[in-house]
């Protein structure tokens, strides 16, 4: 099992306004996929802009017990050589997922359609999440799954080689189910289709095709044809919008701020956020548009901006799935009674998303309301928050309720506390050192 790292509370003071430039660390999704993808093209490639965090991380180290070279460069450039399209090797030990859910049902995709035997764990998070999701259509491909009850972590699969190929709707909007089974199907002969009725993040149908797969996209129907190789890519990794998310709403909440994110990945399947918080009023501008790689990119100017209260449209959902958590914080400082619903997959996340913001907000004098699908919040139009007093917001091994709730102490008459910071190390390890550049007052506490 994976060793939980030693708690670490944080405690976040109000400071100001907020104020400055931030780049924010490579887009989560997009580098996850680079090292699989490069990991099994032919050829060597290159990796600019990866994000460094602990997720990311944990994707690195099971590609190269599987056989890719992955090496990191002196100037933060990373290179990988891959096996091949079907050569992934034999695993010696588990594949330590830590508290990755991409990395556990993107590599489960991987695994099930070579002829290989792999074990997966976790963290104590992770290993409550459900994995029913990848078991049930990978074994319909042919893999064979042993799981923990309640198709949990840990898990130990063998994959079928040749595999059988699929047609597949998706029963839940998730990019990770959708990319779990083309990715069984790029080693699989004939075609394997995937139905989403709502759209998700399309990061693995575009990437596929860069890198020279035979993926076609029409409609709802995303079509794969196996066994063709993948060639080795440059790659730039654009700035990780869900990492922009807690600036957007600092700025915003934080009377003063102006603050200018540079490099923000802008593909429509994920800027829900954005359309969310502007719906609400906030002032938030994209400058200098352009093409990296393939995909939008812009810098975002966000000013302090007074936000009004909305019924967050539940079609947003797909599009900010993760983004939610600091959603609701900009509710907090909003007028009036904001209603955020259709978004149930918030409960299998790292933590119960719906429950820990509930909690953590309220710790901090907000009040909510609970909904099986979302939250309603009262916002405070304006005020700062009351603050956690002596108590301390629970983070749950969530890298996002950790982050989400020290924004809200950026606009809190006493400092909010969080038990356990140690957790944003797995997508955001320069979260704090950014906000003290940005004038915020983050202090580390005794366990
Ligand atoms: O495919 C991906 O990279 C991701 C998909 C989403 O998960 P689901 O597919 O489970 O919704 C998201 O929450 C996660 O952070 C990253
Ligand atoms: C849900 C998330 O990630 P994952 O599913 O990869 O653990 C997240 O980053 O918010």
């Amino acid at each position: 099992m994976h060793a939980p790292l030693s708690p670490r509370p944080l405690s976040i003071a109000a400071a100001g306004p907020l104020k400055g430039e931030v780049t924010v660390p490579g887009d989560k999704s997009i580098s996850h996929r680079s090292l699989m993808f490069a990991g099994l093209a032919i050829g060597t490639s290159r990796i600019r802009g990866l994000l460094e965090g602990e997720d990311v991380l944990a994707t690195a180290a099971a590609m190269r017990a599987m056989g890719a070279t992955i090496e990191r460069r002196e100037d933060g450039e990373w290179r990988v050589a891959g096996v091949g399209v079907g050569g992934l090797l034999q695993p010696n030990t588990a594949l330590d997922m830590g508290n990755s859910g991409t990395s556990t049902r993107l590599l489960m995709g991987l695994v099930a359609s070579h002829p290989i035997t792999a074990t997966f764990t976790g963290d104590a998070s992770l290993s409550k999440r459900p994995m029913a999701r990848v078991i049930e259509p990978l074994s319909r491909m042919g893999a064979d799954f042993t799981a923990s009850p309640g198709d949990r972590l840990p898990l130990t699969m063998r994959g079928l080689c040749p595999a059988v190929p699929i047609e597949y709707e998706l029963p839940v909007a998730s990019a990770q189910v959708k990319s779990a089974v083309l990715l069984a199907g790029l080693n699989t002969p004939g075609i394997t289709r995937v139905i989403e009725r709502v759209p998700t993040r399309d990061h693995s149908e575009r990437m596929l095709r860069g890198f020279g797969a035979d993926l076609n996209v029409e409609g709802e129907v995303v079509s794969i044809r196996g066994e063709a190789e993948l060639r080795a890519q440059d790659i730039d990794v654009p700035g990780d919008p869900s990492s922009a998310g807690f600036w957007m709403v600092a700025a915003s909440i934080v009377p003063g701020s102006d603050v200018t994110i540079r490099n923000v990945l802008m593909n429509p399947t994920r800027t829900g956020l954005i359309a969310a918080l502007r719906l609400m009023g906030a002032s938030i501008e994209a400058l200098g548009t352009r093409d990296v790689g393939g995909e939008a990119v812009a810098d975002l100017r966000v000013r302090h901006a007074p936000l009004s209260a909305i019924e967050v449209p539940p079609d947003l959902a797909p599009s900010m799935i993760d983004e939610y958590p600091v959603l609701f914080v900009a509710a907090a400082f909003a007028k009036g009674h904001t209603v955020a619903r259709g978004a149930h997959e918030l409960r299998v996340k790292e933590s119960d998303r719906i429950a820990a913001m509930a909690a953590a907000l309220g710790l901090a004098g907000v009040r909510v309301e609970e909904h099986e699908d979302g939250l309603s919040i009262e916002g405070r139009d304006g005020e700062p928050l009351v603050g956690t007093g002596g108590a301390r917001v629970a983070s749950l091994l969530d890298h996002r309720i950790a982050m989400a709730m020290a924004v809200a102490g950026m606009h809190a008459a006493r400092p909010v506390a969080i038990d356990d910071a140690a957790p944003i190390a797995t997508s955001y390890p320069g979260f704090i050192a950014t906000a003290q550049a940005l004038g915020a007052q983050p202090t580390w506490l005794d366990a």
